[in-house]
């Protein structure tokens, strides 16, 4: 009898015991998760690339820093290369760069909808429209992952993204994507519900507005017209020249179809983004299941810029227009070399709107 009742204090006592060592290590095992995630690891585990499609119903608002800050803490692309781009942002107010609030809420998430394309089209203009909208958080520079850094990794690339809360929509724009063979598989293989938006502009309208790019670049650049020609005396166009080969829209976006249906792609009129851009707009909101948010109420006519600029972009409280490089005046182009440009593309116009279902007026 006195055995058996000191048997029972005995297991009694190792419960005790026992009880007090899983509670100790449930404790040092929360401490140590705690700790972890505080210092910011918690949402960098790798997650399986297919869960990234967020609903894109439920919105919840959110303000953030400058997202291209973000590009130089994550081995991003060159300096100078982001710098460029950010001057496409003009009167930039350095005062939103500290106005972060919610820096450090949510996660980073591949981007659900991304602008492909196409250089010069007003791929920037779209953008910076659409950072506005509380559900939308963008990064600022180009990322050039599927073109440039796609050795770097997904993971790379997500830590570019900025945070996002539930419902939120992340997006990047990389206009070159649309020309860059290998960038429909790397989407793809990133997800295959990425909504892919590109802004297309009059082909030769948008070859001038390239080569004023690269004619502010290399001022001894030779004559738009003795690039144009292979042989002027012909009228046997160069497209090897990217600034022609860009234009043939139908030959790029068939490369995309390989792998996206059309239902994945929204086309924006690069022409309409500055005529009407509030329209524009509508339509992209309505694609990203968003509500419609930005409308006219946002937009002023700038008559000195000659175009469209925002009353509040993201960030700040004061108008803003795009930077000096957008929207600047293009040379002189005789007017027989853009009709031999017109009629070349012609064909390779006609075939994009059937491919899109859309008539965009290029004459
Ligand atoms: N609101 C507003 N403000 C200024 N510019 C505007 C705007 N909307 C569209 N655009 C047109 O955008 C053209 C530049 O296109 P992108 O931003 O796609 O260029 S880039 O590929 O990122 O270099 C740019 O081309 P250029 O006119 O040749 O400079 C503009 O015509």
């Amino acid at each position: 009898m006195g055995c058996s009742k000191w048997r029972a204090a005995f297991n009694f006592g190792h419960l005790k015991v026992q009880s007090k060592l899983s509670v100790f290590f449930t404790m040092i095992i929360l401490f140590i998760y705690l700790f972890y995630c505080l210092n910011g690891y918690c949402d960098s585990l790798p997650r399986p690339v297919y869960d990234q499609q967020s609903n894109l119903q439920n919105k919840i608002i959110l303000k953030d820093g400058q997202e291209t800050e973000q590009l130089g803490a994550y081995n991003a692309p060159p300096v100078s290369f982001v710098r460029e781009q950010l001057s496409d942002l003009t009167n930039s107010d350095s005062t939103s760069n500290n106005i972060s609030i919610a820096n450090n809420f949510g996660s980073k998430k591949f981007p659900q909808a991304i602008i492909i394309g196409v250089k010069k089209g007003g791929t920037r203009a779209l953008l910076e429209f659409l950072r506005i909208h509380p559900d939308v958080r963008a990064v600022g520079a180009e990322p050039h992952f599927f073109d440039r850094f796609y050795e770097k990794g997904l993971e790379w690339y997500r830590n570019l993204m900025p945070r996002t809360l539930e419902g939120q929509i992340t997006m990047e724009k990389t206009p070159s994507y649309f020309i860059t063979k290998e960038a429909p598989r790397r989407v793809f293989s990133m997800s295959r519900h990425t909504r892919l938006i590109v802004v297309v502009r009059d082909p030769v309208t948008r070859a001038v507005s390239d080569y004023t790019q690269t004619l502010s670049k290399s001022p001894g650049l030779p004559s738009f017209q003795n690039l144009a020609f292979r042989n002027a005396t012909t009228g046997l166009i160069d497209t090897s020249w990217s600034a022609v080969r860009i234009g043939i829209y139908a030959k790029h976006l068939e490369n995309w179809l390989r792998y996206f249906p059309l239902s994945r792609f929204l086309f924006v009129s690069g022409e309409r983004l500055v005529t009407d851009p509030a329209g524009e707009m509508g339509r992209v909101q309505d694609f990203l299941g968003l509500k419609r948010v930005v409308t006219d109420k946002h937009f002023y006519f700038n008559q000195t810029k000659g175009f469209p600029c925002l009353k509040k972009p993201e960030g700040s409280s004061r108008p803003r227009c795009l930077g000096k490089s957008k929207g600047r005046p293009h040379p002189q182009i005789p007017s027989e070399v853009l009709l031999r440009l017109r009629d070349f593309y012609r064909p390779f116009n006609l075939k994009f709107y059937q491919m899109t279902g859309h008539d965009f007026g290029w004459e």
